[in-house]
């Protein structure tokens, strides 16, 4: 496995000047993301995490700090390799409405990525569109309708495929799901989880929801105003969070929070296991998410009713 992380953000800061006020989003954030790895950050609104997301994929310059992409560092690049540097880097936002141009087809929003990419020819573009479409869950032959011809979970399969069709190394999600409805959502997640399986696809996944983040991601860095304030393994910010500011977003998921462990059963939701709930009994000394991975667990499809 290559040990050069795909991405790092060293010591970045991005500061706004806003009616004559600066504002820090970003104070010093330094950050690693693996090959393969999904990464989540987590935070309060107005905590930094879309203003890192952007400067991850390039939208945002960062004030201070640099941005490293394979191990080189971008600033040192000249611009045609700095530009391919980041077509490595995709975007999915929130609002699946907004993210789409509603004048143009289908095909062509997610065709673009592939022309940019270097595929010329708009015979194989729309074969590949079209294997998209399938990968994603839709149709062949949504590819020539416009995107209010969609659900709002739809667009978002869309905004996927368009996000995956250059073949990205990194795929920034912020916060993919938070606009669609709760039965959505998951299908979503799923669909993300789906597409990075037996690849070396990367996610920086931002959400201000502990409980999407612990099912999705294999480590959690935690925002607090502009900074990262405590980062690691999602079982041990799960278990052993440090900083009262993790400890309170995890109050507020009863179903992973602290309170659960002990010889009470848990209910909790696993990454990798889709949408299932697992009642757990946890030993001292173990925690939630050893003791659901061991097997130790009833699985309770539906068991979201319980108290
Ligand atoms: N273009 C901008 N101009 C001025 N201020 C900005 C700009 N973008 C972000 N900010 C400010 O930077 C801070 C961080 O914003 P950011 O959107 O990164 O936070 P966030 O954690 O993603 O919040 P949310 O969860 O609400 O999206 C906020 O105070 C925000 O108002």
């Amino acid at each position: 496995m290559n040990s050069v992380p795909i991405l790092k953000l060293d010591g970045i800061s991005k500061s706004f000047l806003s009616n004559g006020r600066t504002i820090h989003a970003l104070n010093g954030v330094t950050l690693e993301l693996a090959r393969g790895e999904t990464l989540g950050i987590i935070g309060e609104s107005g905590s930094g995490k879309s203003t890192l997301g952007r400067v991850a994929v390039g939208l945002e310059t960062p004030t201070q700090g640099k941005l490293h992409i394979e191990g080189d560092p971008l600033d040192d690049l000249p611009a045609a390799l700095r530009r391919e540097k980041l077509r490595q880097c995709q975007m999915i936002f929130q609002d699946p409405y907004s993210s789409l141009n509603p004048q143009l087809r289908i095909a062509r929003q997610i065709g673009e990525g592939l022309y940019a990419r270097g595929l010329l020819d708009w015979r194989d573009i729309n074969e590949r569109v079209a294997d998209l479409l399938e990968r994603v869950g839709l149709k062949r032959e949504h590819a020539e309708r416009y995107p209010h011809e969609f659900s709002g979970g739809q667009r978002q399969r869309i905004a996927i495929a368009r996000a995956v069709a250059p073949e990205p190394a990194i795929v920034v999600a912020d916060e993919p799901v938070s606009a669609l409805d709760v039965s959505i959502q998951a299908q979503i997640l799923d669909l993300l989880i789906d597409l990075k399986k037996g690849g070396t696809l990367s996610y920086l996944f931002i959400s201000h929801d502990m409980a999407v983040v612990a099912r999705l991601c294999d480590r959690i860095a935690v925002m607090y105003r502009g900074r990262i304030v405590e980062s690691g393994p999602t079982a041990a910010i799960i278990e052993n969070a440090q900083h009262p500011y993790t400890r309170n977003l995890l109050d507020a998921v009863p179903r992973i929070g602290r309170r659960r462990t002990g010889r009470k059963p848990a209910l909790v939701q696993l990454p990798d296991h889709g949408r299932q709930d697992f009642l757990v009994t946890v030993s001292p000394g173990h925690s939630v998410l050893q003791a659901a991975e061991s097997g130790n667990n009833v699985n309770l499809p539906g068991a979201n009713a319980l108290p």
